[in-house]
């Protein structure tokens, strides 16, 4: 044998070693062994009323019998042992008790009932919780995500019963590094962090904010299938300037001010340290931080460490996937992106990352990126803020908006718009072909301005009303059906139902979201072991997402994929990311899986996809066994 063979084995050994040291038992739920049918167990260092209360290993009712014995569980439960089925059988039936029972009551009190149980159940029993999840993702997703989690996050200090997630703030400087050790896993995939200055379109929450982190990681598990005990939700209270909160007693988070400047990024670096110390491959996911720090923050570490901005970027893969597709539906090829009059309102975090990432997209369909490719891009934009059209007129632009400030009057196509006009003038004279709303205003998208966008001569104008949650949309689908016309391509951030248009006919309701793309995005990331996340994995994945789609779809206006079908569409994503991040050389591999093998892999789109799949999470319960030593 060979010096460098057995070089080669001595370093497979090594690495098996440690996989399975970072695979610890403890958190290594459901793996099947080589015989068929037979699962490993799961070894757990608690027994009795520990492990009851503990919702990573409670099973309930359906501790089989040799396991009670096995921890010490005899007595301590019902004697009937049920079966995970029967458990969600019996979750699903109280549930829908519920439903029946609060159907005429007020909207609100009856997604914040919906959510109390779902929450109870996550804090009793992780395992069951997801089961539940996954088994209905389209009825749950309003609830765990938005528009219900808004509202949830509204009233955080009053809801709060149990913790999760981990919590840092400028009383930790300096201490971080150790603090993060005490979070219970020893491995964590994904984390996702917010400082809850822009909580959906509802402003500074302040430590409120945990939930989006918490719906996030939810949907992390229920799409892209990560093991929930390798997620952790993070919120960096640094203050807060919601003056309501501040006055309110029941307020849970520092009653101060938010830390500016210096001491704000010194905080989120010291941050970023301590969790790639402890777990060097973990993908950061950037949630709901306001626009000042969202682009910095991302600039700052995008090349250093495996993070992105879900607003910035994940907002602009699924808008780019659903203007694809708004094209498509207009019966013309993808390339006539190129042609799109797009008006955007909203200068944001969200609005910006979508206006750069369809430029870019722009950019590379006319033949790359140049000068002048640049010039005919931005040329297809309208952007207003909430001071209206943004023009060169305006003092004191930012450099990010500023490439898209239009010329003063411009004479030709879009007549004379001066700085700040409305975005009524602005529809009246451009004559879009696309109105995409990420303003964070309910009702922008008047009854004027639908018409006026019915009137635009696109035979098939796309009306996006992408802010959240559902009060914050820009227009509803039943308006925008109704004064655009029937024969527009809707999709807006929270879910509206199909319209009934008449006459046997449907307007269908699309939900543009980020939740088609960043739960792709982590577990691509993961699965390549990319070292950062690159433009191109994006663009890719967007390209992906609008592929997914049929003709016949289309031609019913139909742009995303319905949410029941989130799973394989993350699958699809992640594999157009890890696919890019080898084709660009920065991926490394992901645990026994080296990049020699990855680079095998990704020759064959099939043999990808299963790959994926494979490493999926599922929920369902695993032997434990409580070692005596
Ligand atoms: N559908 C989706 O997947 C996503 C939706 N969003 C939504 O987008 C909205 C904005 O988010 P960010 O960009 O992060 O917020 P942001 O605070 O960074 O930006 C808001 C922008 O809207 C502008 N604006 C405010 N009032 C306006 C008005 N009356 N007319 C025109 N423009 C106005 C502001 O000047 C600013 O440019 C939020 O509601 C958020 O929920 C964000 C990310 C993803
Ligand atoms: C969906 C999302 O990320 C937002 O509204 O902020
Ligand atoms: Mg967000």
């Amino acid at each position: 044998m060979s010096q460098s063979v057995q070089g080669s084995q001595l370093r497979k050994i090594v690495a098996r070693a440690v996989q399975q040291w970072i695979w610890s038992p403890s958190v290594d739920v459901g793996r099947r062994s080589l015989h068929k049918n037979v699962k490993r167990p799961v070894i757990v260092n608690k027994r009795s009323t520990d492990i009851l209360h503990d919702p990573w290993f409670n099973k309930g009712t359906a501790y089989p019998l040799a396991e009670r014995d096995r921890l010490g569980l005899r007595g301590l439960l019902p004697p009937r042992i049920m079966t995970f089925d029967q458990q969600y059988e019996r979750f699903m039936g109280n549930f829908r008790s519920l439903e029946k029972h609060t159907k005429d009551g007020a909207e609100d009190m009856t997604a914040l009932a919906k959510w109390r149980i779902l929450n109870r159940l996550h804090d009793r029993n992780e395992t069951l919780y997801y089961r539940v999840l996954i088994s209905n993702i389209e009825q749950f997703a309003p609830i765990i995500y938005t528009p219900t989690i808004g509202l949830v996050c509204q009233r955080y200090s009053g809801l709060y019963r149990r913790p999760r997630g981990m919590y840092f703030t400028a009383r930790d400087r300096g201490e971080m590094m150790s603090i993060v050790y005490n979070w219970p896993s020893t491995q964590v995939d994904m984390i996702v962090v917010t400082d809850g200055s822009r909580i959906l379109g509802l402003g500074d929450l302040g430590v409120q904010g945990i939930g989006i982190p918490i719906g996030k990681l939810d949907l992390y598990v229920a799409a892209a299938g990560i093991n929930p005990q390798r997620v952790m939700p993070v919120m960096i209270d640094v203050g807060t300037n919601n003056q309501a909160l501040l006055d309110n007693p029941q307020y849970m988070g520092l009653q101060h001010t938010r830390i500016e400047g210096d001491d704000y990024i010194s905080l989120i670096d010291e941050f970023m340290e301590a969790v790639f110390t402890r777990w060097p491959n973990v993908i950061v996911q950037f949630e709901d931080f306001q626009n000042k720090w969202a682009f910095k923050l991302l600039q700052r570490y995008r090349n250093q460490y495996r993070t992105f901005n879900d607003d910035v970027q994940g907002t602009a893969g699924v808008a780019l996937g659903g203007l694809l597709g708004a094209v498509r539906a207009m019966g013309k090829p993808m390339e006539d992106l190129v042609k799109q009059k797009i008006v955007v309102v909203g200068a944001g975090s969200a609005g910006l990352g979508v206006v750069n990432m369809v430029k870019s997209a722009m950019q590379r369909l006319l033949g790359g990126h140049s000068s002048e490719t640049h010039k005919k891009a931005i040329d297809q934009f309208w952007i207003l803020d909430k001071d209206g059209l943004v023009t060169k007129a305006r003092d004191n632009l930012a450099s990010d908006v500023e490439q898209y400030a239009r010329e003063v009057e411009e004479s030709e196509g879009s007549g004379s718009l001066k700085d700040g006009a409305t975005l009524l003038e602005v529809v009246q004279k451009v004559k879009p072909d696309v109105l995409l709303g990420l303003s964070g205003v309910g009702g922008l998208f008047t009854q004027q301005v639908l018409e006026a966008m019915k009137e635009s001569g696109c035979p098939r104008p796309a009306i996006f009303p992408l802010s959240n949650p559902t009060a914050n949309a820009e227009c509803t689908a039943k308006e925008a059906f109704q004064h655009a016309g029937p024969n527009i391509v809707f999709a807006s951030g929270s879910p509206f139902r199909d319209v009934d248009l008449g006459g046997g006919q449907t307007g269908h309701s699309n939900q543009g979201n980020n939740m088609y793309f960043f739960p792709g995005i982590g577990l691509g990331t993961l699965m390549a072991g990319a070292h950062h996340i690159s433009d191109g994995m994006l663009h890719a994945a967007a390209e992906e997402l609008a592929a997914i789609m049929t003709p016949e779809q289309l031609e019913e206006g139909i742009i995303y994929p319905a949410v029941s079908r989130i799973r394989e569409i993350t699958a699809r994503v992640a594999a157009a990311i890890v696919k890019e991040a080898v084709k660009e050389d920065i991926a490394e591999g992901y645990r026994d899986t080296d990049i020699k093998e990855l680079r095998r892999l990704v020759q064959d789109d099939a043999v990808l996809l299963k790959y994926i799949e494979d490493h999926m999470w599922m929920p369902d319960y695993s032997p434990l066994v409580y070692p005596h030593v």
